[in-house]
């Protein structure tokens, strides 16, 4: 199971609170995924005292680690104002950095990114940044303090799943020992389970089990698709072919 700054994580599932039909039913998907994080927009804790409060107790109540992000920053300065909001409104280190670059993909800006994220890991902060599969900028990031790299799969609300499988790949070889997490764009269970099998240590994903017909259902498959990713690629698993081997023995035909 993946260690996050040092913190024990019980799942390789970690789940956005934004848009589910209803607090109940939040709390319900969560708990048959058995996300260990729930990462928690500023914006909407901060939004209006009653409605913050009544969903700050439901997340308390999961017992699941909190990962505030902030989620709708164009630039460095508007992330790392709101990273320091998040630290005194949900007492933890831990960020999850978005720093929006591109309206309609919703790319991270690399540059702002690495920006905000070498000031906040100068600050005390635990960042987890949201970036994109670039090997550089992924260097710089780490390069500037961050342990965990999130990169996106593809573009945030979208489904479409892993778009550069090839990316993705390099990044977990160049990255051996930084825990990787695919951030975004998933759409369905096989994609996390595709993810997994990559080598990757956790998926983070909020719209594909909050706006799922059935979010509780989903919450439940996209559970067993990262435990049964996770399991595969310890499992050592053969390397793909292009020709056709036999899997039945042709001994003991009745014509050879
Ligand atoms: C909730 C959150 O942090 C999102 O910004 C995250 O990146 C999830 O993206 P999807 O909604 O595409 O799963």
């Amino acid at each position: 199971m993946p260690v996050f700054y040092g913190k024990d994580i019980p799942s390789r599932l970690m789940l956005g609170t934004a848009q589910y039909p209803s607090p109940a039913i939040l709390a319900e998907a969560f708990r048959q995924s058995g996300a260990g994080i729930a990462t928690v927009s500023l914006r909407r804790e901060a939004g209006g005292e009653r409605a913050g409060q009544a969903f700050w107790s439901l997340i308390e109540e999961l017992g699941v680690a909190v990962l505030p992000n902030t989620a709708g920053c164009h630039s460095a300065r508007e992330a790392v104002t709101t990273a320091r909001m998040a630290r005194e409104l949900f007492e933890t280190n831990w960020i999850k950095l978005e720093v929006i670059g591109h309206a309609d993909t919703l790319q991270p800006d690399p540059f702002g990114l690495l920006e905000a994220a070498a000031q906040l890991c100068a600050e005390g902060f635990e960042v987890f940044p949201y970036c994109t599969e670039d090997l550089v900028l992924c260097e710089r990031l780490v390069e500037a303090g961050c342990k965990v790299l999130m990169p996106w799969g593809a573009p945030i609300g979208t489904g479409l799943g892993l778009n550069n499988i090839y990316g993705l790949r390099s990044l977990r070889a160049h990255f051996p020992d930084i825990p990787l997490v695919v951030d975004a764009g998933l759409g369905l269970p096989s994609q996390a389970a595709r993810a997994m099998e990559l080598g990757y240590d956790a998926v983070l994903l909020n719209t594909a089990v909050a706006r799922a017909g059935d979010p509780v259902a989903m919450a439940r498959g996209f559970a067993r698709a990262v435990e049964a990713g996770a399991l595969a690629a310890k499992a050592d698993p053969m390397d793909p072919r292009d020709m056709a081997a036999p899997s039945t023995p042709v001994l003991g035909k009745a014509f050879l």
